[in-house]
């Protein structure tokens, strides 16, 4: 078994979060790529073993135990509330949630807000102190102003390729968002030294990347 089980998140994170971990001098073989379907890997020399988990579900890993630590984004920690530490801004994958509708878009009494983050949508808007109806979508957000499901949305945006190519635009920015890096909570008392000295080469690792 080994000392230190670590959560990965497929897709997008993924390639950035194995750049860093090599950074950090770890010895992360060719084969554990965001091409293969190949989902645990296991380093005995080092004491690591990760897993390639849905990026949404990294926090229920963590918070169970069966991974003591993850790679994450903020947004999925806003929207999970999940009970783990948050030891470490690993300063990759940046984007930001916004608030988004076309350009035209009037206030309306009650406005529907379709997003993949409800609960950070919901939060956002009462802390506004804005009444609306929020509509869940799996994806495709941009779709619900266009097509008339939905006066706003509550989305990522990055490039902001994809709002400008859905003739949306950017009304409200709610937070930034970079991955992080997770802890279950009695791991991290239990296993503090060795949850000390990862999180201390990947800090150097993101020192590394920032100011090169
Ligand atoms: N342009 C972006 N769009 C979405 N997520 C981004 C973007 N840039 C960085 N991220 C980060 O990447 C994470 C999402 O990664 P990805 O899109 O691979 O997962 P996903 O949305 O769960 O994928 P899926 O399309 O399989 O549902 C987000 O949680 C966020 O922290
Ligand atoms: O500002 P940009 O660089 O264009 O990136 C933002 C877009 O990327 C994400 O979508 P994704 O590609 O994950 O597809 P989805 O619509 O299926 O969620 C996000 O939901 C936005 O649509």
């Amino acid at each position: 078994m080994s000392d230190l089980t670590i959560a990965m998140p497929k897709g997008r994170i993924f390639d950035e979060a194995l750049h860093l971990l090599r950074n950090a001098n770890l010895p992360i073989p060719e084969s554990f790529a965001a091409d293969s379907r190949k989902l645990t890997i296991s380093l005995p020399d080092a004491g690591l073993s990760f897993f390639l988990a849905k990026p949404m579900d990294v926090p229920t890993y963590v918070e169970y135990g069966v991974a003591d630590l993850g790679v994450v984004g903020k947004d999925v920690l806003l929207e999970e509330s999940r009970d783990v530490y948050e030891i470490l801004d690993l300063k990759i994958s940046p984007c930001r949630i916004a608030v988004a509708g076309m350009p035209d878009w009037k206030p309306v009494l009650y406005p529907r807000v379709a997003t993949k983050y409800p609960k950070i949508a919901e939060r956002y808007f009462k802390e506004q102190g804005q009444q609306v109806e929020v509509i869940y979508l799996n994806g495709s957000i941009e779709l619900a102003p266009i097509i008339g499901l939905a006066d706003r949305i509550v989305d990522i945006v990055s490039t902001g390729q994809t709002l400008k190519e859905n003739g949306l635009v950017e009304l409200e920015q709610i937070t930034t968002v970079t991955s992080r890096l997770i802890a279950n909570r009695a791991s991290y008392r239990l296993k503090n030294n060795l949850i000390q000295s990862f999180c201390d080469r990947l800090t150097e690792a993101v020192q590394g990347s920032v100011y090169a």
